[in-house]
């Protein structure tokens, strides 16, 4: 079966009320182009409000706790993420492993948490520059892989984000041949631990995706969309990716 094109919006902490005519038009502009999924991840606080303004649409929370409920001051369960509408979940997002300290294990255990609440799930992995330089990229995304991925998930519900971290919000971006050659080899450790499954996943590529860019980088092979942070804030910015990505759907 033939990936469909996925085009996540991630907009970290961006975005008050006024904001949800944005999501809108984006919406709106998607629906011209059926053979991809688009999804928007807001803040916390305009999931609910984007959710009734853009009915049936995926929006999704851009982290989760692991935990069902308790006393995590401050904290969000996946559970209450769909309760609100969302039917989306981002975990493992560089920013929260970086500025949250959170380990492969947190990122697991999050990832599992919105898969039990049944919440498609896109899973972030990457390297800093320093391991991009040295050579070491591929072995620190796959270990990366191996720590935080869950054993037990459907291929749908599962999609695998590769953002460099050097990469993100910089106006920075590896060569297509390196983006194919990382997408190739999260696919081949994805084969080796869940087999035919890994034909289904979607391997989305993130950092510093824009309307110039996206056709070149969603051509990559391996790579089945795109997570994609400043551009994705405005429909101006954003329609034109969704466009690219259509225009490769098969
Ligand atoms: O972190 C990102 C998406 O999750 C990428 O952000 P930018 O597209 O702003 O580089």
């Amino acid at each position: 079966m033939a990936r469909r094109k996925y085009v996540v919006g991630n907009w970290k902490m961006n975005g008050l009320s006024d904001a949800l005519g944005e999501a809108q038009a984006i919406f709106a502009a998607a629906d011209g182009h059926p053979m991809v999924d688009v999804a928007i991840c807001p803040p916390f606080t305009l999931i609910g409000a984007m959710a009734a303004a853009a009915p049936g649409k995926a929006i999704g929370g851009q982290d989760c706790h692991s935990a069902v409920s308790g006393a995590f001051t401050g904290s969000v369960a996946a559970q209450m993420l769909a309760d609100i509408g969302a039917s989306v979940v981002i975990v493992g997002h560089s920013e929260r492993r970086e500025g949250f300290a959170e380990s492969d294990a947190d990122v697991r255990a999050k990832a599992e948490a919105g898969l039990e609440a049944g919440l498609s799930v896109i899973l972030c992995v990457g390297e800093p520059r320093e391991i991009r330089e040295s050579g070491g990229a591929i072995d620190y995304v796959l270990s990366q892989i191996a720590g935080s991925v869950p054993d037990h998930f459907d291929a749908q519900s599962l999609a695998i984000a590769y953002e460099p971290i050097w990469a993100i919000g910089t106006g920075l971006v590896p060569t297509v041949a390196d983006v194919a050659a990382m997408h190739g080899a999260i696919r081949g450790a994805l084969a080796a631990r869940f087999g035919d499954a890994a034909e289904d996943m979607r391997i989305l590529y993130g950092g510093s995706v824009n309307g110039e860019n996206a056709a070149e980088l969603l051509d990559a092979g391996d790579v089945d969309g795109a997570l994609v942070g400043g551009a994705s804030l405005t429909a101006a910015k954003f329609v034109p990716i969704i466009a690219a990505a259509a225009t490769l759907a098969g």
